[in-house]
């Protein structure tokens, strides 16, 4: 008997060191440990919980051992803890999850679980190990990260908007005049250049109409420059109101502007130029105590093949013909025959 209880002194004493280094651990671990024993009929029990879990539920290990789980976890958890032991029996696998748990809705606790299930010889689960971690802090710093970066996206969105907006106007300030609002000469050569091309391709008509304001140098030196700006302002919006929408219009120069007309022959630009002055003359810009009235003349040419290499052929016919227009006394239309020959629009309809 003495000597069976020699032969085992070596195996109790390494049972009481390896009990004493996992009741140290037990002890010391910072997370919530519990172990559960599951029962007959799927019911479970405390066996054993650490001390973190023993300040949760406000009573020791040796107090919850025992006990079924419904007599120490709270009512309003305990579903879904019953779930995912059952879950952890039926898989008979390690489990990993995450849970909300909070004494208030306001300030939530977040913990991460992770079970590993203890199998017996028969394959049947008969405890469960359960760590939970309180990730709270991890969560909340996520939620003011989140938080931030939505204040920064905001932000960014805005000013994005903004600089998209001066992006906007900066294009809209490249392509118009600044007096008149129409386009300026260099876009008007930029789509004027466009419709050019299209018409050599498509051999439809293409006509193009300068205007010039009569005598426009003696509004300025009457009234002042400010008046001059003025009736170039207004005589712009005369040619919104005249100008088809596919019409493209520049101003040119000073007080003369280019107009480009896609599929009209010379007829057709005759007539807007004819409206155009129509318009003009009926206009009465009011100065200060002074209504101002003005005339234009006008010179049409349409693209010929065989006179128009360019556009910039086109334009120096229908100039031309708008210097010839001023020649013959001004407030009247000249136009450039295909063969440059110059016709008032008058002789042209005969
Ligand atoms: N107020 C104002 N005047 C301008 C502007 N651009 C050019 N002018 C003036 O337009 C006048 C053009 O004078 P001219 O070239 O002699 O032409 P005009 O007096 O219209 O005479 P005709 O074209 O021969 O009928 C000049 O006095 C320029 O200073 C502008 O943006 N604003």
């Amino acid at each position: 008997m003495k000597i069976l209880r020699n032969a085992q002194r070596p195996l109790v004493n390494a049972l009481r060191r390896r009990y004493a280094i996992f009741d140290g651990l037990w002890q010391r671990f910072p997370d919530n440990i519990f172990l559960i024993r599951c029962g007959d009929a799927g019911r479970f029990y405390v066996e054993a919980i650490n001390p973190p879990l023993e300040a949760m539920f406000g009573m020791t290990s040796e107090e919850a051992c025992g006990k079924p789980i419904e007599e120490v976890v709270p009512a309003d958890y305990l579903p879904a803890v019953l779930a995912r032991y059952q879950e952890c029996v039926a898989s008979r696998a390690p489990l990993s999850y995450e849970e909300i748990g909070a004494a208030d809705q306001a300030n939530p606790q977040y913990w991460l679980t992770i079970m590993v299930p203890a199998v017996d010889g028969q394959g049947r689960v008969e405890y469960i190990l359960g760590i939970s971690r309180d990730i709270t802090l991890i969560r909340q710093a996520e939620e003011t990260l989140r938080q931030a970066n939505e204040v920064l996206e905001k932000r960014v969105a805005e000013r994005t908007a903004a600089l998209e907006a001066a992006n906007q106007r900066l294009r809209e300030l490249a392509i118009h005049d600044g007096l008149t609002g129409l386009y300026n000469r260099r876009h008007f050569f930029e789509l004027a250049e466009h419709a050019f091309r299209q018409t050599l391709r498509s051999g439809f008509d293409l006509s193009v109409v300068m205007v010039d304001l009569d005598s426009f140098k003696r509004i300025n030196d009457s009234l002042g420059h400010a008046a001059g700006d003025l009736v170039l302002r207004e005589i712009a919006g005369v040619f919104r109101l005249v100008m088809r929408e596919s019409d493209i219009v520049g101003r040119y120069g000073g007080e003369e502007f280019a107009v480009l007309m896609s599929s009209a022959g010379a007829q057709e630009a005759c007539r807007l130029a004819e409206r155009l002055q129509n318009a003009v003359a009926d206009s009465r810009i009011q100065w200060r105590d002074t209504a101002i009235q003005c005339t234009l003349s006008a010179g049409v040419a349409q693209y010929s093949p065989q006179c128009d290499a360019s556009l910039d052929a086109l334009i120096e016919r229908a100039d031309v013909a708008l210097f010839e227009a001023k020649s013959r006394g001004r407030n009247c239309i000249v136009v450039s025959r295909p063969d440059t020959s110059l016709c008032s629009s008058r002789e042209l309809f005969s």
